[in-house]
């Protein structure tokens, strides 16, 4: 999926958080989004994820205007945005099958059970998320974009929480999602990370 941002414009009570941005990512490329604490990287984000209305300007996906409402538009974009949250009393392996079959996964239980184990969450497959460290409840985050389709990945720091092995495994994997033709949108802190994905960096 190619997405592409025109002349876009952000403010929270009138103060602009961003203005006039705009970049295109295509199929199989990465953009990464990067700038200081506050600088308005979680806020763009969320445009993209249709969290977050524009004030101005447009956000492209295929070129169709972006619409949070539409199901061909939520079944095409995974995101981890910062407030990501889960139901207290749904277990880490019925979180992924659920995200699975609303997304229409075609073998959910073999791409649950794999993304389980690719993120080290086998041990906690049967937790509830507050019984969860602050990495695992990340993890889980991340395995959430994983077991459904995806066309655009838009990821929020999918660095954070994350130890030396964790990291080595998200440039692996965003690299193998790119291959695969994803569109992938990350903000991040991580030089290595964005050194080692990015196509381009957009500095806010
Ligand atoms: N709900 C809100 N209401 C008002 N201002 C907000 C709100 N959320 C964020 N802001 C402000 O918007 C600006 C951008 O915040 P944002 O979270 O997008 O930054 P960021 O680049 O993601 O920062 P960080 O690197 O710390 O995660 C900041 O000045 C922040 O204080």
């Amino acid at each position: 999926m190619s997405l592409a941002v025109g002349d876009a414009g952000f403010s929270y009570g009138g103060i602009p958080v961003f203005t006039s941005l705009s970049f295109v990512v295509a199929p199989g490329e990465a953009v990464a989004v990067v700038g200081a604490n506050g600088a308005g990287k979680s806020t763009l984000l969320r445009c993209l994820a249709g969290a977050e209305v524009l004030d101005a300007g447009s956000v492209l996906l295929d070129g169709e205007v972006l619409d949070e409402s539409s199901a061909a538009a939520r079944s095409a974009v995974a995101s981890l945005l910062d407030d990501a949250d889960y139901f207290p009393d749904v277990s880490v392996v019925e979180h992924l099958r659920l995200l699975a079959w609303l997304h229409g996964t075609a073998e959910p239980e073999g791409e649950v059970l794999g993304v389980l184990a690719e993120l080290g969450l086998d041990e906690v497959r049967d937790r509830l998320p507050p019984a969860l460290s602050s990495g695992q409840r990340h993890r889980l985050g991340l395995a959430s974009c994983f077991v459904r389709p995806r066309r655009l990945l838009v990821l929020d720091e999918p660095e954070q929480r994350l130890d030396a092995q964790g990291r080595a495994w998200l440039r692996e994997r965003l690299a193998a999602e790119k291959a695969a033709g994803v569109a992938v949108v990350f903000a991040s802190h991580d030089h290595d990370l964005v050194e080692a994905v990015a196509d381009r960096t957009v500095t806010l």
